[in-house]
């Protein structure tokens, strides 16, 4: 039997392309493999799939700042890189696809040593530090934006756009509104601060609460431990993170606010939502979602505010703005001409596979 093995975890945005691939592989016979860490966001999303068995791994993570846990975490990875490696000869799969994060670097590795074909796919315009590792061990890097590939050599890397779930498309508005309790009278306000919610946004929607609620409903997805169950606000409905529902929310969905990730943008690109963008700072990560935000903006498809200038009143004015000039982002986004990623990276899998 045909075997791909996938691995990726640590955030969503490292998880949901895989989410959206293996069904495929399901779908044309192949036995499906994950490999992630025991505790994961992508324990708990490959769960949804009974089809699909999954191997955890030992996992620690590679940090930019000093902590006490940088101590302790190369010990976890070399761990890792042994179960990974042993698990990986012992399974044999014939091709191995990363979506990156922490936990995707020993699988890499243990890929490598077996001779198992490595296939990453890297998201943002500059690698993260999990994929600048496996690089040189791939033998190929798919990327969602064409930029990316002026710091890969030219020879490994498939510029394929961005693999958007197919079920995103199949949202209804009625059933959106059904499961927030919304009616149809007022424009409905989508907060999403990346898949593990964002700290900063959620305080500054809290606090604004009095201006957005006269104009729009608004359902806010703010990140595990991160509801405030005391605001009793008509019209505001909160949830740590939605899985299934979430096409029917996007569906009734006018307009959002949302951190720059790059499969949530592009998600909301591919469905026309008109946006209102607040990237990660420099000072917490890399800078990649700065980068992601700004080639939106100059694309037309969003606003971009900063985490430095946000308060109640900036982003009031921001979700103003954007709203009111609606049908000149949407217009923008309509012309977008989007590419069968899905399609090219499940192709470029199957064509990579080592034959048995
Ligand atoms: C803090 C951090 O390291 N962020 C990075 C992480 O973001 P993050 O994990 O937030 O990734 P993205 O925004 O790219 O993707 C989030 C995914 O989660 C899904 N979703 C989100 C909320 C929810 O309730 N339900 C749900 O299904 C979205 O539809 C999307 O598919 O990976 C991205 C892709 O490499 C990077 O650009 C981000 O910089």
């Amino acid at each position: 039997m045909k075997k791909v093995m996938f691995t990726g975890g640590g955030s969503a945005g490292h998880v949901t392309v895989n989410m959206a691939l293996m069904p495929l592989f399901l779908n044309e016979g192949w036995s499906v493999e994950y490999v992630g860490s025991a505790q994961g966001i992508e324990r708990e999303l490959v769960g949804s799939l009974d089809e699909v068995n999954y191997f955890p791994i030992s996992t620690g993570k590679l940090r930019r700042y000093l902590d006490i846990q940088n101590m302790k975490d190369p010990f976890k990875i070399a761990k890792g890189v042994y179960q990974a490696y042993r698990l990986i000869r012992k399974q044999k799969p014939q091709v191995l696809f990363s979506k990156g994060g922490f936990v995707s670097v020993p699988v890499v590795i243990g890929a490598w040593l077996n001779k198992v074909p490595v296939i990453i796919h890297e998201s943002d315009i500059t690698p993260g530090l999990a994929n600048r590792i496996s690089i040189p061990m791939a033998s190929a890097v798919c990327t969602t934006f064409p930029e990316t590939a002026e710091q890969i050599s030219k020879d490994k890397t498939h510029y394929v756009g961005a693999v958007i779930r197919q079920e995103l498309k199949q949202g209804n508005r009625d059933r959106g509104r059904n499961y927030c309790g919304f009616h149809k009278n007022k424009p409905v306000l989508l907060i999403m601060g990346g898949s593990l919610g964002a700290r900063k946004i959620n305080e500054a929607v809290r606090a604004a609460l009095p201006a957005l609620t006269e104009n729009f409903q608004i359902v806010h997805l703010c990140g595990k431990g991160q509801l405030d169950p005391s605001i009793g606000v008509p019209g505001y409905k909160q949830y740590e993170y939605i899985n299934e529902e979430l096409p029917d929310v996007l569906a009734m969905s006018d307009m959002v606010i949302s951190r720059a990730g790059s499969n949530s943008i592009f998600e909301f690109l591919s469905l026309q939502k008109p946006m209102l963008l607040i990237p990660l700072t420099k000072q917490q990560s890399r800078g990649d979602q700065i980068l992601n935000a700004r080639s939106f903006e100059k694309a037309g498809y969003c606003r971009v505010l900063e985490e430095d200038g946000l308060n109640d009143a900036s982003l009031v004015s921001g979700v103003m703005e954007v709203y009111n000039k609606r049908d000149e982002f949407i217009g923008r986004m309509r012309n977008n001409k989007h590419s069968d990623a899905l399609s090219a990276v499940f192709r470029l899998i199957k064509e990579t596979a080592k034959h048995p």
